[in-house]
């Protein structure tokens, strides 16, 4: 049985002032770095060593891996980074404030912006400061993968193509990988798992900082998954449902 630990990046400072993120490059509030360290904990615990460890170009991700990582005396394994496991990108919206927007455009219009899977929030201008396609880290990209904006969808696509080209393979070789990742790349990726419909995907938050396991058979199709705790499989009551 091959078995693929997810973990969403711990708590941001934007998570906690409750700001549109995306690609915007904002580090772990002190909450979140506890996070990290308490999931690097509950894995070495439960006897979890990994091979090589997948995360994005975004350093709330890469912090919570290095914690990780340091706290599993890890620190060592190959890690390998990548610009399509970064958070599904913002557009427009990166860096305004979640409730003064709904107060603005409605609740509503905000959901749909975050959570149905084939909106665009509105993109950014290739003048805006927030447009960084010549930041050293994005110049591998081709043309056109630097997004304005992305629906879910968008960010599926990308993340998919990570996961058969570069962690596929891997699991299936019979490696022990970590990712960790973004609320929404990660979304993307459970939602191709475990074959969940455009409409039932809205509800799906993934918790910051609480490794989520998934087993798979050879096909990398999933058995079962559950979240890790200090004491073991987490029930359902106890995943924590702030974003
Ligand atoms: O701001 C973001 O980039 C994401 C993740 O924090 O937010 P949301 O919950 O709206 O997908």
């Amino acid at each position: 049985m091959i078995k693929v630990v997810l973990i969403r990046h711990g708590q941001s400072e934007w998570n906690l002032e409750n700001r549109f993120t995306g690609w915007s490059d904002v580090d772990l509030s002190v909450n979140g770095l506890e996070e990290a360290r308490q999931a690097g904990r509950v894995l070495k615990k439960h006897g979890y060593v990994f091979d090589a460890a997948h995360t994005s170009y975004l350093k709330r991700a890469i912090r919570t891996l290095w914690i990780i990582l340091g706290e599993m005396d890890l620190m060592w394994i190959p890690e390998y980074k990548s610009w399509m496991l970064n958070e599904r990108h913002y557009g427009a919206l990166q860096g305004l404030n979640k409730a003064e927007t709904a107060a603005k455009y409605g609740e509503e219009q905000v959901h749909l912006w975050r959570r149905s899977v084939n909106v665009r929030p509105p993109a950014l201008e290739r003048n805006d400061v927030r447009y960084e396609a010549s930041a050293p880290r994005y110049q591998s990209l081709q043309d056109g993968e630097y997004p304005l904006t992305e629906n879910l969808e968008d960010t599926e696509r990308r993340v998919l193509r990570y996961w058969r080209e570069s962690i596929s393979p891997a699991l299936t070789s019979g490696q022990h990988i970590l990712i960790a990742a973004h609320g929404n790349t990660l979304r993307a990726l459970v939602k191709h798992l475990d074959r969940i419909p455009a409409d039932g995907i809205a509800d799906l938050n993934i918790p910051t900082g609480i490794p989520l396991v998934y087993e798979l058979d050879e096909r990398l199709a999933p058995i079962r998954h559950y979240y890790l705790g200090i004491d073991g499989e987490l029930p359902g009551e106890a995943i924590p449902s702030r974003l």
